[in-house]
């Protein structure tokens, strides 16, 4: 079972009970059991899956409750922190210094993921401001280091190693003394992986490890293993100290719960995840935001995070809605930013209610839907481009060499132009609202990001519905993160995030906007566009 498929079906159980109309002990055991039968089909331990059982039954305790607690709120409160019991390993992983040289070994088997998970994590640094690299000591695997070379080449990171070198012990302290002369900030040391766990492949671990002196050692297991996990965590555990495990395939893999849960109860932290082959499919793993967006509630963390790792440019367009305009070039260039966003369902994932909102659409429908959309704008003129869009109106045959330009339909044109107008409209009403945003930013100096994160999740699961699941109002989401022009502007606790410059650059109110303004696009689920 696919993770999203497991959090589709725990949803479910917990939907189904907090809508009967009779919330009784039967229903509620039947919930339990729904939910456990998933975990074990994920490749849960069992013994972990009746724990979570015994801890579910015990804080709800159906037959003594008092007559006033919302018992809706109370089971899904209870099923989303046991959930997120089982997958936190309850320890704090080495978090890298600015300013100081740092050298993270990875380890483990072959094909697990490591050197494409080395080259994601060099670039998920490097996007956060550290000077990274990457030394290739796997001289086991023939087309290794060609295969580093050419990731870290694509990721634009500087990388060392050799054709010729057979010793892996000596290109890796070649390198990292290399790379410490030059003050790089992170040094990642890929070292080679076997087949199945091996005294060669220990050994040579081990001299790595004391050639190069990790000041951390990730081990990359594969989720497809599921809870197997375990046992090959603790004999790599045993052979090279390792602080921290990525699990990568958590995408496709059917026993991607069983590997997170299995790792978790070794009380190993979990740095990341991969979720793809693609360089930006790496997340950080946080129990919390992990069972939010597998339950469907989003993980806003996570999005903040993906988002400003882009380095989107926003400046004009920021501008521009500041002083209530929003020309078809800003259309074009917020089209584009989605486009660089990744696969839209993975976007969807970390938006409250959004994959419900999507549902039914491939991102590769998407993807074309989009990309459409830019041609068309792509077919404009300059001074069309920067127009507010009415000379398509007063001049209708500019639609049809638009249409004929782009390769697509006046249709098509038409309802980019609806769109257009729509989002124009917004930014006219968000004038005042970015404005607040910005004053309440500066007032608050700037906050805790992470308070300003955690209340930002708070509010919008609360219109989330929690772990019942079922889709938020994203008009209202919107409404709420735009401050709508109407009531004033953004609540304290969201303005960090969503002012001007709080969010490096992206403005979140405007993208949640955009995002809420795809119901209405061509191919983005909305009914209008769709054919
Ligand atoms: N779907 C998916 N594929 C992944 C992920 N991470 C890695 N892969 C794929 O897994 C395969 C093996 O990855 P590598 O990085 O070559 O594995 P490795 O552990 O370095 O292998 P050795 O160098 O032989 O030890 C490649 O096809 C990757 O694209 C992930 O998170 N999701």
């Amino acid at each position: 079972m696919v993770l999203q498929d497991l959090g589709r079906r725990i949803n479910a159980a917990v939907s189904d009970l907090t809508r009967s109309p009779n919330l009784d002990e039967k229903a509620f055991d039947g919930m339990v059991k729904e939910i456990c039968n998933a975990l074990i089909e994920a490749d849960v331990n069992i013994k972990l899956v009746a724990s979570l059982r015994t801890s579910i039954k015990r804080s709800v305790n159906f037959s003594h409750q008092p007559p006033g607690v919302n018992k809706k709120r109370l089971i899904q409160k209870v099923v989303f922190d046991e959930l997120v019991k089982l997958v936190d390993p309850h320890a704090e992983p080495f978090k890298p210094r600015k300013g100081k040289t740092q050298v993270i070994m990875f380890v483990g088997l072959q094909g697990s993921g490591k050197t494409t998970t080395c080259t994601k994590l060099a670039r998920w640094y490097q996007a956060r401001g550290f000077k990274s690299c990457l030394v290739c000591a796997d001289t086991f695997r023939a087309g290794a280091f060609d295969q580093l070379k050419q990731n870290a080449t694509k990721a634009k990171i500087p990388y060392f190693g050799s054709h010729t070198e057979t010793d892996p012990v000596a290109v890796a302290r070649e390198g990292v003394d290399k790379f410490k002369k030059e003050r790089f900030e992170i040094i990642i040391v890929d070292t080679s992986g076997r087949h199945r766990q091996e005294k060669d492949l220990f050994d040579e671990m081990v001299q790595i490890q004391e050639a190069v002196q990790p000041d951390q050692t990730i081990m990359v297991l594969d989720a497809t293993i599921g809870q197997a996990a375990e046992a090959q965590s603790r004999a790599f555990k045993e052979a090279a100290d390792f602080g921290a495990i990525v699990i990568t395939k958590t995408d496709g893999a059917a026993a991607g719960g069983g590997a997170i849960s299995a790792v978790a109860a070794t009380h190993t932290p979990i740095v990341f995840i991969g979720t793809g082959e693609h360089m930006l499919d790496l997340e950080r793993f946080s129990p919390q935001p992990f069972v939010s967006k597998l339950l469907g509630m989003g993980d806003v963390q996570g999005l903040v995070e993906h988002v400003q790792s882009l380095k989107l440019d926003q400046k004009d367009t920021m501008k521009h809605i500041a002083s209530g305009i929003f020309t078809i070039k800003d259309l074009r260039d917020q089209l584009s930013n989605i486009m660089k966003m990744g696969p839209l369902s993975k976007m969807a994932g970390m938006i409250p209610g959004l994959s419900n909102m999507m549902g039914g659409m491939d991102d590769e429908e998407g993807g074309l839907k989009l990309k459409r959309m830019i041609y068309i704008c792509d077919s404009m003129t300059e001074k069309e481009l920067e127009s507010d869009g009415k000379m398509f109106v007063d001049q209708p045959t500019r639609m049809t060499r638009v249409a004929h330009g782009s390769g697509t339909s006046v249709r098509e044109v038409e309802e980019l132009l609806t769109q257009h107008r729509m989002m124009a409209g917004m930014a006219k009403k968000m004038k005042g609202g970015v404005q607040n945003m910005a004053k309440a930013q500066g007032a608050m100096g700037g906050g805790n990001r992470q308070q300003q994160l955690a209340a930002m999740q708070k509010r919008m699961q609360s219109m989330g519905g929690a772990s019942g699941g079922g889709m938020p109002d994203l008009g209202a989401m919107m409404k709420m993160l735009g401050g709508g022009g109407r009531g004033g502007g953004m609540p304290p606790d969201l303005a960090g995030l969503g002012g001007m410059g709080g969010m490096g650059g992206m403005d979140m109110a405007s993208m949640m906007k955009m995002m809420g303004g795809m119901g209405g696009m061509p191919g983005m689920g909305g009914g209008r566009g769709r054919r």
